[in-house]
This record gives C-alpha cells, structure tokens and sequence, in this order.
C-alpha cells in the first residue's frame, strides 16, 4: 500500500504543536498529585460531554496525575422521586430528606449515577472503581443542621461529613485506579445520610492533601451580580469569598462553602468550570489561562491555572 504526504499547512501543525507545548509546566506541576473532581448532575448534560468527561480522566491519570472523582446527581434523584411520586424541596441549596426519598438517593447515587461514569471511564481504559461514603467508612456524616431567616431548618437525613476515612481511596489510588465516590455517608445512628457532594468533594480533598479540586458545574463560574451572567468572577481570595457567602444562592450557597473550606484546609486551589464546554477538565488543568472561577488562599499570588 502506498502512503502519500498530505499537503502540510504548517500554521496548524505549530498551533497543534503549541497547544501541547503550553501543557508542559502544567504536566510537570501535577503530576503525581492528587487532584479531586467534583463532577455536577447538572454537567451530565448529555452522552458526548460525558463521553468526553470520562476522557478526560483517562487523559489525568496517563500523564501520571492522581485524579478522585466525586460525583452528585441532583437532577437525576429529582427525575427518579418524580417517577416514584415522592416529593423533595431545596432548603439553603440543600436537599430535604425523609427516610423514603432517602432511599431513592442512594439508589440513583450509587446504583445508577456512579455505575454509569465508572463503566464509560472504563471504556476508555479500566481504571474507575466505584464505592460510597459507606465504603470502609469513607466517610462518616452526623445530622447537618441550617439556620435560614433566623430559624433552624429541619432537613431531616441530610448529613454534614464529621470525618474521612481516606484509607481505601488511598489504597485504590497507589494501585494506579480512579476511585469513583458517591456521597452517602453513614451517620453515628447507623442511618445512611445524604451529604451534599460539593461538601463531600471539599472533606475528602483536604483529608487526601490534594493538590487541587475542579469542580464542574452548569454556569461559567461565580457571576458577580447573579441572576445577570455577564461578569464571571475568574479569581477570588478567599476571606472575600467569605464576605460573600451569605448573599449566595441556591446551589451556588454549598458550593463557594466547599471551595472555601477546600482552601482553607491546604488544598492550594479551587476551582469551578463550566461542564457544558466540552473537555473543560483538561483546558482547567492543562492550560495557561484556565477557565471559570478560581478561589485561592489569601497569601496566594496572581498567576493563572
Ligand atoms: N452567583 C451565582 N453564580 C452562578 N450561579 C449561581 C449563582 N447563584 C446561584 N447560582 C445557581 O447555582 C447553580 C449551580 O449549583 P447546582 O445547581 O447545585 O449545581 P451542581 O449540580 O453542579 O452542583 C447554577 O446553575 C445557578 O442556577
Ligand atoms: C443534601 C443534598 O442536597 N444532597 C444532594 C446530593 C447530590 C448532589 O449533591 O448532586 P449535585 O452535585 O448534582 O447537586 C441531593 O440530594 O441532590
């Protein structure tokens, strides 16, 4: 068979050449580091994303990088309660829990949302391994409580993470496998919890002494003036992030919290990005600008990624 040189245009191939340039230091920094990513239900918009998702991960553990998933499934419980007939609210951006929607959330958590990332993850190279909070206690929760106007909110089994248990995260990590986290947590009680998987994401990254923590969500970023979406914030420090937190919405409430307490627990960086853009992981991590929201400790400097 006769192999013919296409015509070359060489502006593409330096471009192509410079993209892959441009990832060097980044390489060179995380490689052999832990970096925990905190991957949305509201990101899992639709197969080609989460596809290129699971690649993604793939792509951070062949350049040798150390990547932990922890995944939520928000609009996924919502669409298996509808289905059930079992009603749920949000409180401060939290779900409220009775023991029957409870067993829906770990249902659709660790039976369905999980399995479906660990086995594309696993289509592209077999590293994903699965387990939840209640795995070798990965992750032990007790009874969270929220004040909103002035009052105590009963959020019935929704849990705060008391402590983190690393160890079997560790064990797959030094193995060379990507653990897959769901964050049902078992309480002090012996009822399982329902933790909020931002919060989980932020505990579990501190107790492992991650490097960093991405986080993909359905927004830019932080928009300085919510609900108008023009001005996404691209770095904030955290004391004032801090100032902000109490003027914080919905979902983006446990969210900021997490990226707060992430960096105020040694985790150098944290980062939101928007999932909808395909391979958003990568262009986080491996370029120089970044993209999104990134909050850093307050002695931090300025440069990006
Ligand atoms: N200041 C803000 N900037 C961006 N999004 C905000 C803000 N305040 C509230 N939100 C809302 O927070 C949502 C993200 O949180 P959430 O729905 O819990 O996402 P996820 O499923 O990724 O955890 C956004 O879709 C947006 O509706
Ligand atoms: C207490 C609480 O609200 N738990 C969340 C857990 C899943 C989650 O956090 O999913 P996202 O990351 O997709 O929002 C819930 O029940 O929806």
């Amino acid at each position: 068979m006769m192999a013919v040189q296409r015509e070359l245009d060489e502006k593409t191939l330096v471009a192509k050449a410079g993209v892959l340039i441009e990832a060097l230091p980044w390489l060179m920094q995380y490689a052999g580091k832990t970096v925990v990513i905190k991957y949305g239900g509201n990101a899992m918009i639709d197969e080609d994303l989460k596809r290129a998702f699971a690649q993604d991960i793939v792509f951070l553990r062949r350049c040798g990088v150390r990547p932990v998933v922890v995944h939520g499934g928000g609009p996924q419980i919502n669409a298996m309660l509808k289905r059930l007939n079992i009603t749920s609210e949000f409180r401060g951006g939290l779900r409220v829990t009775s023991p029957e929607a409870m067993d829906v959330v770990r249902m659709v958590l660790v039976g369905q949302v999980g399995r479906d990332l660990v086995n594309l993850i696993n289509q592209y190279a077999p590293f994903a391994v699965g387990l939840s909070g209640e795995d070798a206690n990965l992750f032990v929760a007790e009874p969270k409580t929220i004040e909103l106007d002035g009052e105590e909110v009963d959020l019935g089994q929704v849990g705060d993470v008391a402590s983190v248990n690393p160890g079997a995260v560790l064990d797959l990590i030094d193995a060379g496998r990507v653990p897959v986290v769901a964050t049902v947590a078992p309480g002090p009680d012996g009822l399982v919890y329902n933790v909020n998987a931002d919060t989980a994401a932020a505990a579990l990254a501190v107790a492992l002494g991650a490097e960093r923590m991405v986080m993909l969500t359905d927004v830019a970023g932080l928009y300085a003036d919510w609900p108008n979406s023009s001005k996404v914030v691209t770095q904030i420090a955290a004391s004032e992030l801090r100032t902000m937190l109490p003027g914080l919405e919905s979902g983006m409430r446990p969210k900021m919290e997490a990226c707060l307490r992430s960096v105020e627990g040694g985790v150098s960086r944290a980062t939101i990005i928007d999932g909808r853009v395909r391979h958003a992981l990568l262009l986080e991590i491996f370029t120089d600008e970044g993209i999104g929201t990134m909050v850093k400790a307050d002695e931090d400097g300025d440069e990006e990624n």
